[in-house]
């Protein structure tokens, strides 16, 4: 596995005030939104492309254009839907496929309430999108639907990471054989003992939509 923390003034002054706790929901959407577009930039570096024989007005050339089967994108529900259009405005024909998951705030452990995804995921580039990796049971869950699906290149874009989080992937993956790369605006210190990102945002899902039950 591959972490890749984007070190950029941008990213950066966004992300701290994202986790300000005097950001209120409208501006949190806004950067989250902006934030995953400024990452996603580099996530897609690895996107496949086929060549592309086109015309200028000048003269004929070759260029690229994204390879078939197209992109797969995974949200993972809820607070992953807060960067689905950040994602969909750099790479638009992706197709889009839906995880529901939820974390147990005393067990900490991931439980899947809904799923959408292509049944045959093989030759398949996944990026899935969730704000916080914590523990890193959310994240493993989901990675490992994917591969089981076929799907043979995953990269996931989350705005924090814990280290604890990276180091439960490595475990978790370690028979994974399938390249996996997380891109992150940073990697924070710790979790605390309710499991929560140190400093952090606090919970994503709450500031992107509300607290819910
Ligand atoms: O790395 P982990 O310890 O598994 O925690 C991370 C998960 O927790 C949050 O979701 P949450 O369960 O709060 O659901 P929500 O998006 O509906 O708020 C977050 O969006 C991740 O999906
Ligand atoms: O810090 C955290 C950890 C898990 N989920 C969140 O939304 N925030
Ligand atoms: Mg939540």
């Amino acid at each position: 596995m591959r972490t890749h923390v984007v070190d950029h003034p941008l990213v950066a002054h966004k992300l701290t005030a994202l986790r300000d706790e005097t950001t209120d929901s409208p501006t949190f959407r806004r950067l989250a939104d902006e934030l995953v577009t400024l990452l996603a930039y580099e996530a897609t570096r690895e996107v496949r492309v086929d060549p592309h024989d086109i015309t200028t007005p000048v003269a004929p050339t070759t260029g690229v254009k994204l390879a078939t089967p197209k992109p797969l994108v995974v949200p993972i529900l809820r607070a992953g839907l807060g960067m689905l259009d950040g994602m969909m405005r750099l790479l638009p024909t992706a197709e889009v496929g839906f995880l529901g998951m939820m974390r147990n705030e005393e067990t900490l452990e991931a439980t899947t309430y809904a799923e959408r995804l292509p049944e045959d995921l093989a030759g398949r580039q996944c990026y899935v999108l969730d704000p916080m990796l914590a523990t890193g049971g959310t994240l493993a869950a989901a990675i490992r639907f994917l591969t089981d699906r076929g799907a043979d290149h995953i990269t996931a874009i989350c705005l924090l990471a814990a280290p604890e989080g990276c180091q439960r992937l490595e475990n978790d993956l370690a028979g994974v054989d399938v390249p996996v790369t997380i891109v992150t605006a940073a990697m924070d210190e710790r979790l605390n003992e309710k499991g929560y990102i140190v400093p952090g945002l606090g919970d994503a899902g709450d500031r992107l939509y509300g607290v819910v039950g």
